[in-house]
C-alpha cells in the first residue's frame, strides 16, 4: 500500500503506539514516524529498539510539522497532551487518538484543536494485557475493527485518509457517534474487564483464606480472566472514570441478572438456569453462523487485508 501520511507523530509509546509503528512500517504507510512518551525510560527503550525514526524530548517537538498526530496515552491524559501540542499544530494536520472511551476524550481534546486542524477520534478494538513500547506487534490490528468517531464538521477527505491508514494497518473501519461507541464498549469491553478484575480478586481472597490452590489449578475460562485482569491499571482506572454513566448502566443490569441466577440456584430452579444458558449459547452460535467471529480463519477475507 502507498504512503498515506508524510510525517506521523505518536504521543505515548505503549502497546497501541508501538503496534501502529510496526504496522505502518510493514506497509510503508508513513514517510517518517516520530514518537514521544512522558517517561525517559520509555523513550530510551524506544530508541534502543528503533521503534520510530526519531524519539522527541517533548510532545510539542514530536507534533511540530506532523501531518498526523495520534494521542496514544491513557484517556485521562489526553486533554493535557492536546494542550501541550496545540501551539505547534500545522494547518491541515489531523489530530486523532486511540482512547478506549470517546465522549470525554472529545470534550477534553476538542477545545484545544485550532481552526484549520482536523480532529478525528478513533478507537482500535484490539489489544492485549501487555503494555509499553516492547509490547507492540504489526499484526495487532489485522481483521480487528477500528471505530472512527467523526466530530461535528469533520472533513470527509481527512476522515477518508485516516480510514485508509487504519485499513492499511489491517483494520476493518466503521464509524459511530461517541455516545453509541461508549455504550457498546461498556457492554463488550469495559464491564467484562470489571467482572474479570472482580473474579480474580475474589479467587485471590479465597486463596488467602483457605490456602487452597484456586489460582494454580484454574481452568481455561478463569485463566482468561487472569489474563484480562493483568491489564494496565492506569489505563483501566481512566476507562472507568471516563465512561461512568454507560458502565454503571450496564453494571446495574448485570447485577439484576446475577441476582436472578443466584435466586434460581438457591431455589433449585433448573428450568430458569437451563433456559438462560440455552439463550446465551444461541448467541454465540449466532455470531459464528453470521460470520461475525473475527477469529474465524476466513473472517474478513477480501474485505480489509491484502494477502
Ligand atoms: N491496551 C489495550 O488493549 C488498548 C486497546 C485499544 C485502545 N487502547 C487505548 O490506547 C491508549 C494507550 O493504551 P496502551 O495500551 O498503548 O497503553 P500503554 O500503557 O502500553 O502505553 C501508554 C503510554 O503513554 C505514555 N504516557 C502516559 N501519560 C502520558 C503523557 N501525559 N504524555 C505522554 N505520554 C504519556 C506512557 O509512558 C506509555 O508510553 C489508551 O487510551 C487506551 O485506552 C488500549
Ligand atoms: O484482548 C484484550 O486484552 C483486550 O482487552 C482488548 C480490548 C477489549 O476489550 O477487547 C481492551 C480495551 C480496548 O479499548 C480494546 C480492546
Amino acid at each position: 500500500m502507498a504512503q498515506v501520511y508524510d510525517r506521523v507523530a505518536l504521543i505515548g509509546l505503549g502497546l497501541i503506539a508501538s503496534s501502529m509503528a510496526h504496522a505502518m512500517r510493514r506497509d510503508g504507510l508513513a514517510g517518517q514516524i516520530v514518537g514521544y512518551a512522558k517517561s525517559a525510560e520509555t523513550r530510551q527503550t524506544a530508541r534502543e529498539i528503533g521503534l520510530c525514526d526519531h524519539v522527541a524530548e517533548s510532545a510539542a517537538e514530536a507534533a511540530d510539522g506532523a501531518d498526523l498526530i495520534v494521542l496514544c496515552v491513557p484517556v485521562g491524559a489526553m486533554g493535557a497532551v492536546a494542550a501541550e501540542i496545540a501551539p505547534v499544530l500545522k494547518p491541515g494536520a489531523t489530530v486523532s487518538d486511540v482512547g478506549s472511551v470517546k465522549r470525554t476524550v472529545i470534550e477534553a481534546v476538542g477545545p484545544y484543536i485550532p481552526d484549520g486542524v482536523h480532529f478525528i477520534p478513533a478507537h482500535p478494538l484490539a489489544g492485549t494485557e501487555h503494555s509499553g513500547p516492547r509490547a507492540g506487534f504489526a499484526e495487532l490490528f489485522d481483521n480487528r475493527y477500528t471505530i472512527i468517531v467523526p466530530v461535528q464538521g469533520s472533513d470527509t477527505d481527512a476522515v477518508a485518509r485516516l480510514s485508509a491508514l487504519w485499513q492499511g494497518m489491517g483494520a476493518l473501519v466503521e464509524e459511530m457517534d461517541p455516545e453509541h461507541h461508549d455504550l457498546v464498549l461498556a457492554v463488550t469491553s469495559h464491564t467484562p474487564h470489571l467482572i474479570a478484575y472482580t473474579m480474580v480478586g475474589v479467587a485471590d481472597d479465597l486463596r488467602r483464606v483457605t490456602d487452597s490452590e484456586v489460582i494454580k489449578y484454574s481452568a481455561a475460562g478463569f485463566r482468561d480472566f487472569t489474563r484480562i485482569a493483568a491489564s494496565d491499571p492506569v489505563m483501566w482506572r481512566d476507562v472507568f472514570l471516563n465512561n461512568k454513566e454507560a458502565t454503571l448502566e450496564i453494571l446495574g443490569r448485570f447485577t439484576e441478572e446475577l441476582f436472578a441466577l443466584q435466586r434460581a440456584i438457591r431455589q433449585g430452579d433448573g428450568d430458569h438456569l437451563h433456559d438462560y444458558f440455552t439463550r446465551t449459547r444461541a448467541i454465540r452460535r449466532g455470531i459464528i453462523e453470521a460470520g461475525q467471529d473475527t477469529d474465524a480463519p476466513d473472517f474478513g477475507r477480501g474485505k480489509a487485508r491484502k494477502e
